[in-house]
């Protein structure tokens, strides 16, 4: 360990480690299922921790946020309720909330400290409870989906953290059919699907169960985020039988100007170009996501 530096190490992502430069440690505690952990670094802003995991900083976090919310709801004319699952941070909730046509926000968070130590620290990304729409749930996301009624939303977008520790069952097979069941036909999930640099083996499971349970359109998108290992994370953008959904050519534009506001600041990541860019794959994804 380098004296003032944070190094991300774990065996998800194994004989590699980034690496930020620590100005304060700001924050640390440990919830009944995580460590959770705030420091202010040198050149990305303050940083969440969770386990030792970078979750979000201050400087990229528009990446991830952006793209895992805008891919889905841009996908479909007219979103009314969508579901996130995770995103205690809030972040994706400020990303669903530029939607005027949304009417209900449901969250379901299981560590209720990340909710608290995301409003006290990070302002900017916890905007998003702020929202009238928004309905906070602290508990299990698989629980909270076998309590809803078939058919209730138009999205569910899945902002999990990686398959060791809380959100391990957020990867498995039964809980994308409990998705698939809350979802109406012609519905989205979006779903945080690791990096096809160092994940092909999970994202080929998730890829296979996927497509055994949506009957509409399996895709797997891509972003970059430079303090997530790899400096890239991908989504899997699924959608159910119905109503066909097609993800690379957006429908649903988030013109620029309205869906910004005082709190919520403007788009810094996503556009309708790399809405599309974002489904072009490297010729080795492309085999596994395209042949499963
Ligand atoms: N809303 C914060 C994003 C959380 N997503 C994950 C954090 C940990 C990463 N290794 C994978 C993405």
């Amino acid at each position: 360990v380098i004296p003032g530096w944070f190094s991300e190490i774990s065996p998800m992502w194994p004989g590699e480690a980034h690496s930020l430069k620590v100005e304060k440690i700001l924050f640390q505690g440990k919830s009944d299922y995580q460590n959770v952990m705030v420091f202010q670094s040198s050149t990305y802003g303050k940083v969440l921790v969770l386990d030792g995991v970078i979750q979000l900083t201050e400087r990229d976090e528009c990446a991830y946020q952006e793209m895992i919310t805008h891919l889905p709801l841009c996908s479909i004319p007219n979103p009314k309720k969508v579901l996130v699952i995770g995103g205690g941070d809030g972040g994706v909730l400020r990303e669903v909330s530029r939607h005027s046509s949304v009417e209900q926000i449901d969250i379901c968070e299981i560590d209720k400290m990340v909710v608290d130590v995301s409003k006290q620290f990070f302002p900017s990304v916890a905007v998003g409870y702020e929202d009238p729409r928004v309905t906070l749930h602290i508990g299990d996301g698989v629980a909270f989906l076998k309590n809803v009624p078939e058919g209730t939303y138009d999205a569910v977008i899945v902002d999990s953290s990686d398959p060791i520790g809380p959100a391990q069952e957020l990867f498995e097979k039964p809980f994308f059919q409990s998705v698939a069941n809350a979802l109406r036909p012609g519905g989205v999930l979006s779903t945080q699907a690791e990096s096809i640099w160092l994940h092909m083996h999970i994202i080929e499971d998730i890829v296979a169960n996927c497509r055994q349970i949506f009957k509409g359109s399996v895709n797997y998108a891509w972003t970059t985020v430079p303090t997530y290992p790899s400096g890239m994370i991908g989504f899997m953008l699924c959608s159910t039988e119905g109503p066909a959904v097609d993800f690379k050519h957006p429908v649903n534009p988030i013109d620029a100007d309205d869906s910004h506001s005082k709190s919520r600041g403007p788009l810094k990541f996503y556009n309708k170009e790399i809405h599309t860019a974002a489904f072009c794959l490297p010729t080795f994804a492309k085999k596994v996501v395209d042949s499963k």
